[in-house]
């Protein structure tokens, strides 16, 4: 079937899109942290006590639409890479159609954070640092018996070391939904430049720079 991006009743008889079709952009609560850390428990929580309606946009849900078939290494890493992709694009045009998203994700390599801050309005996201410590992680990990062990210890180092967050939660000492108060209480009094826009900012700065001639 060929996508239709907006439904007939968006555009009126002039070809231009109606006000639906213009709505502003919805707010991403990124929720970043390693496997086990707890952000699908928090998303979950999210949209229930969230006010404004939120799609929770799990990347989990992104790799198990894939055909679930062995293909040749070289080819699961492009695959692999492309969901990612795949994954930024759609949190970006649902987040620009005007829906707000939670998003549960982890930053485990550098080039997914460049990608988010390309594609998404960085004024409109609010990142949380989903934080625990490695001990809890590997009980979890024991405890759930659906993720390989010692996979969040091999992810710890680099989902954080981008530094930089608008609010945190630690799930080893409050609840998911616990977390989930805190982070609707911080939305009316989030501060800017957000995290996403410092992000953006040393960037911009790091690729202006002068490289320094040998
Ligand atoms: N705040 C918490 N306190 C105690 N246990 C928790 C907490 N949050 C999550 N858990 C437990 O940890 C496990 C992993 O939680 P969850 O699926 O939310 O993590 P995740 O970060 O989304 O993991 P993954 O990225 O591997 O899907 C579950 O068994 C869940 O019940």
């Amino acid at each position: 079937m060929v996508g239709i991006p907006f439904q007939r009743a968006d555009f009126d008889q002039s070809g231009s899109t109606t006000q639906s079709a213009q709505a502003s952009h919805g707010l991403i609560i990124f929720l970043n942290g390693t496997s086990s850390s707890g952000k699908s428990s928090i998303a979950r929580e999210l949209l229930c006590v969230l006010d404004e309606p939120y799609f929770h946009l799990p990347v989990d849900v992104f790799h198990a639409m894939r055909t679930d078939r062995d293909f040749p290494p070289e080819r699961l890493r492009t695959m692999l890479r492309q969901t990612w992709m795949g994954f930024h694009r759609s949190v970006a045009g649902m987040a620009a159609a005007g829906n707000n998203v939670v998003v549960d994700h982890l930053l485990s390599e550098p080039w997914r954070l460049d990608d988010c801050l390309d594609l998404f309005a960085p004024e409109d996201v609010v990142l949380v640092g989903v934080r625990c410590p490695l001990p809890e992680l590997e009980r979890r990990e024991q405890a759930r018996g659906d993720r390989p062990l010692g996979l969040a210890a091999r992810q710890i180092g680099q989902v954080h070391a981008h530094g930089v967050y608008d609010i945190e939660c630690d799930t080893s000492l409050a609840s998911p939904l616990d977390c989930a108060r805190r982070i609707k209480g911080f939305l009316p009094r989030r501060s800017f430049p957000t995290a996403f826009q410092q992000l953006a900012a040393t960037r911009r700065r790091a690729r202006e720079a002068p490289v320094p001639s040998l």
